[in-house]
């Protein structure tokens, strides 16, 4: 056991991975390239190809964290609804404190067998990165700049192109927008303090517009949100470096099934439905870090063969010509040939590690960490600033129950919080 622990951490094992799947993914992406005149054809017979091709990649990825890292994923949830898992549309709504939390993200994929066609609101800067982000512009993954105003229209037409989808998808959103750090905790808390929102302590506070946005032009085609808490055992920070070293995790995903006919469709009200969910699942965690496990019963879904046989595949495929390819090297070596050998798996490598650094939080961009001056707080117009009291206003009363009453006073509270505060920010000048 401790041999093959040793031979997982090698040097050599790890360049055969790299190589397979960046070999792989360069030719997957090609192949993609392909299907573009299809896409005039048979839009959803590209779709399907598409979804088969993507699979190819993710799945080796998902490979190395069940397969060689021996990563255990193990599922919290509700037996009721577990049959509908991988059976219909569902927005999945995840925390973002760990490094590979998409990976097992697309584990749970696998298992429920829509990995190939899941979605997700990513960020621009990830569909530079070769291979995966090459990948999902064929799998119509959306893309924002996390800049609202230019991001409002693109962001519904890409969502609005998803209503015809022709195979089941999960789309994730990370609606706090950015990996936890200390730093951008301290500062949205702030935040939620200048909008009078209770405190989170394992979260940020998520933002609510591409929740809002994602709900309104999915509805009637996505059946619900499967709101998603997940953690590792006995404090475990897991990165990638960690799993192709062959490191085992043990990941734990609690998973509530909400239709979506609860979410409201009102903006304001939608956004304290999403901070309300934030703070349930702050006490999910809460109830990890006290207890070590999520409430309710674990119902796994089993392990599949799919990635392992897909990684074989391209191995026994690929592994064949790099081997011919170094015997000619070693018998025909010039200094050359060997220099310039060296040279580009040097530029290989660099890039690899650029790869995984996407991967990392030391490496996470800036979003979030800026201070909000309580000058910018005062420059917000009056009436923004009064929907996000009514927000808050009723996200409180959501929580003491009293949402029914709140509807029916719902026009006169806007409008008094409207006159409160334009009386405020004007005292305040
Ligand atoms: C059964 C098993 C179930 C589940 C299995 C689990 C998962 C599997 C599912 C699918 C897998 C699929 C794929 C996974 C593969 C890979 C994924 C990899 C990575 C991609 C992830 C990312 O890239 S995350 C980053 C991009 N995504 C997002 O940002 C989404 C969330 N963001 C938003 O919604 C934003 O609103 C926005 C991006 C739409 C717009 O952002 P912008 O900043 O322009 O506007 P905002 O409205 O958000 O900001 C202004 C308001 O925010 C307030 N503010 C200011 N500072 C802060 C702060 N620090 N924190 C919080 N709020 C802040 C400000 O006051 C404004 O307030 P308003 O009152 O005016 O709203
Ligand atoms: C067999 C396979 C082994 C090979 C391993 C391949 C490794 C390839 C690495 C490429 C990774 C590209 C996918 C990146 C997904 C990163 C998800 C992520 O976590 O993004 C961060 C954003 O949400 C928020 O960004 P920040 O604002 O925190 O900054």
């Amino acid at each position: 056991m401790a041999l093959l622990q040793q031979l997982k951490s090698q040097f050599v094992c790890q360049m055969i991975i790299w190589y397979v799947f960046l070999v792989s993914g360069l030719i997957i992406n090609l192949l993609q390239i392909c299907t573009l005149p299809l896409w005039l054809v048979s839009k959803q017979l590209a779709r399907r190809i598409n979804i088969r091709l993507g699979y190819c990649i993710s799945s080796q990825m998902v490979a190395a964290l069940e397969w060689w890292s021996g990563t255990e994923c193990t599922l919290y949830t509700d037996p009721k609804s577990y049959p509908l898992y991988g059976n219909e549309n569902a927005i999945v709504v995840l925390n973002h404190s760990h490094e590979i939390d998409f990976l097992c993200g697309w584990t749970f994929c696998d298992r429920f067998g829509v990995l190939g066609s899941s979605k997700v609101l990513a960020k621009k800067e990830l569909s530079y990165v070769p291979v995966i982000g090459w990948m999902w512009y064929f799998l119509e993954i959306v893309f924002c700049k996390r800049k609202w105003e230019e991001d409002r229209k693109t962001v519904a037409q890409s969502l609005q192109n998803l209503r015809d989808y022709p195979e089941n998808y999960w789309f994730l959103l990370f609606c706090e927008g950015t990996r936890f750090t200390p730093k951008k905790h301290q500062i949205s808390m702030q935040v939620a303090e200048s909008k009078g929102l209770p405190k989170l302590k394992y979260h940020l506070l998520p933002r609510t517009k591409g929740f809002w946005i994602t709900v309104q032009n999915l509805r009637g085609t996505v059946a619900a949100v499967y709101d998603s808490t997940l953690n590792f055992r006995d404090n475990e920070a897991p990165n990638l470096l960690g799993i192709l070293n062959g490191r085992k995790y043990h990941a734990d995903l609690y998973v509530r099934r909400i239709p979506l006919e609860l979410i409201p469709e009102d903006e304001a009200e939608c956004a304290a439905w999403l901070h309300k969910l934030y703070q349930e699942k702050d006490s999910f965690q809460e109830h990890y870090t006290q207890t070590g496990r999520f409430p309710g019963p674990i119902v796994s879904p089993p392990q599949r063969p799919w990635a392992l046989i897909n990684w074989l595949f391209w191995a026994c495929l690929l592994l064949y010509p790099l081997g011919l390819l170094l015997a000619q090297l070693i018998s025909t070596a010039s200094i050359m040939t060997i220099l310039a050998s060296v040279a580009l798996c040097s530029a290989v490598s660099v890039g690899v590690r650029w790869m995984i650094g996407q991967t990392e939080i030391d490496r996470s961009s800036s979003y979030g960490n800026k201070e909000v001056s309580s000058k910018q707080q005062l420059k917000t117009p009056d009436l923004l600033r009064a929907a996000s009291l009514h927000r808050y206003l009723y996200a409180s009363c959501v929580n003491t129950h009293l949402a029914g009453l709140v509807q029916q006073v719902q026009p006169c509270f806007k409008a008094q919080c409207s006159l409160n505060l334009m009386l405020y920010s004007r005292s305040s000048r």
